[in-house]
């Protein structure tokens, strides 16, 4: 099998210093490439620097000799093959601008952030596109809780890029006995998938705070998938993107367990905590929130296809609605077919 270092990546840069870079910085420097984590705030890296393990996102996991920190955009570029991004989406754009200088050129860059930005509702992708300048990039996404990579425990996900070429290089780069990396041409079908499935991860969440069970989660989750591969397609994705390891397997992942923070978001609301009382305790992020904003904000609203659960959980998480009205009005609906136009047209 073709190494990473075989494939001409001997030194890679991670920006984002969150418990997601952290265990993809963990898993590129474990195929043997030269790693730096890249923090948006200089006391973090050196924190990180000095104990040799990211304490405040991905505690326990000590780092190898290979994995360096910085949080100098020339110095840490300088060099490298690979470039990863993996800020939360809100910021993608601010700490994409600190790189212009520093990634001159079109290096492909690999995105794995799952959001959307709520004023323009672009994804990473288009983000990075726009400050960095037209170049390739790869959407690197699917079941893949941080805590559970950066212990080895197996998990597969896709690279996603309409240059297959690019997706077979991150396949490699990434790939390993515990993280098996599929490709894909459809990378903005993964990206959107990636995003949207945290608004269900929410409502399922909202379902496990209400106690309504396990009927009604998975309920939920079937519906979801077909809501957001609905909008997907609309939007020009591939709808089978869905249901692969960017859809159905993340939505999965993200609205069973008890790593989810959107799933957590979700059901401390279900027990009655307000939206506000929930983020003011979180230093982590929890993407689905502000993706549920950027969904109903002017950008996306044009091409809005019917998602009646994220239209509830907006309105949950926003308008002050009861959950269990919502779960009401959802069941109230009119009744409608399983499927109706999510495969209408295309081949068999
Ligand atoms: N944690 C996970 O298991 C996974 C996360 N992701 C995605 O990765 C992306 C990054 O999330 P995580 O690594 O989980 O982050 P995290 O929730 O573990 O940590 C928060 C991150 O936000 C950064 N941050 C906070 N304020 C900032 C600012 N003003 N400017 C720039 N950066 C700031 C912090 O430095 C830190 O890197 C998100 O889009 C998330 O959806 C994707 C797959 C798995
Ligand atoms: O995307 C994820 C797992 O694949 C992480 O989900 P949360 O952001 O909800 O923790």
């Amino acid at each position: 099998m073709t190494t990473a270092n075989d494939a001409g990546i001997r030194k890679a840069l991670v920006i984002g210093d969150g418990s997601w870079g952290t265990a993809l910085a963990l898993r590129l420097a474990s195929n043997s490439i030269e790693t730096t984590l890249w923090s948006a705030f200089p006391e973090q890296a050196k924190r990180i620097g000095d104990a040799r393990e990211n304490v405040k996102f991905l505690p326990g996991i000590r780092f190898p000799d290979n994995l360096h920190t910085s949080a100098d955009p020339f110095g840490a570029s300088e060099g490298v093959d690979l470039v990863v991004s993996v800020v939360p989406t809100q910021y993608v754009a601010q700490v994409a601008a600190r790189f212009e200088d520093a990634l001159r050129g079109d290096l492909p860059i690999v995105t794995a952030s799952k959001g959307l930005e709520i004023d323009t509702f672009r994804t990473p992708s288009q983000i990075l596109r726009r400050v960095l300048g037209e170049r390739t990039i790869c959407v690197l996404t699917g079941p893949s809780h941080a805590e559970e990579v950066a212990r080895d425990l197996p998990a597969s996900v896709v690279a996603g890029c309409e240059d297959e070429d690019f997706a077979r290089l991150v396949q490699t780069a990434f790939n390993g006995e515990t993280f098996r990396v599929y490709t894909t041409p459809d990378g903005y079908g993964a990206e959107l998938a990636g995003a949207l499935k945290n608004v269900i991860a929410i409502a399922a969440g909202i379902c496990d705070g209400l106690g309504l069970g396990d009927n009604a989660k998975s309920a939920l989750l079937t519906r979801g998938i077909v809501e957001i591969a609905r909008f997907g397609r609309a939007r020009g994705a591939d709808v089978r993107t869905f249901f692969g390891l960017a859809g159905l397997g993340d939505l999965v992942t993200t609205c069973m367990s008890q790593h989810s923070r959107n799933r957590a978001v979700g059901e401390a609301i279900g027990r009655g905590k307000t939206l506000q009382q929930v983020l003011d305790e979180m230093s982590m992020v929890a993407e689905g929130v502000w993706t549920t904003k950027a969904l109903f904000g002017p950008e996306a609203n044009e091409d809005l296809v019917s998602m009646p659960i994220a239209e509830q959980v907006h309105a949950v998480l926003f308008e002050g609605k009861d959950p269990r009205e919502a779960v009401l009005d959802l069941m109230r609906r009119e009744p409608t077919g399983e499927m109706d136009g999510l495969f209408e047209g295309l081949d068999a």
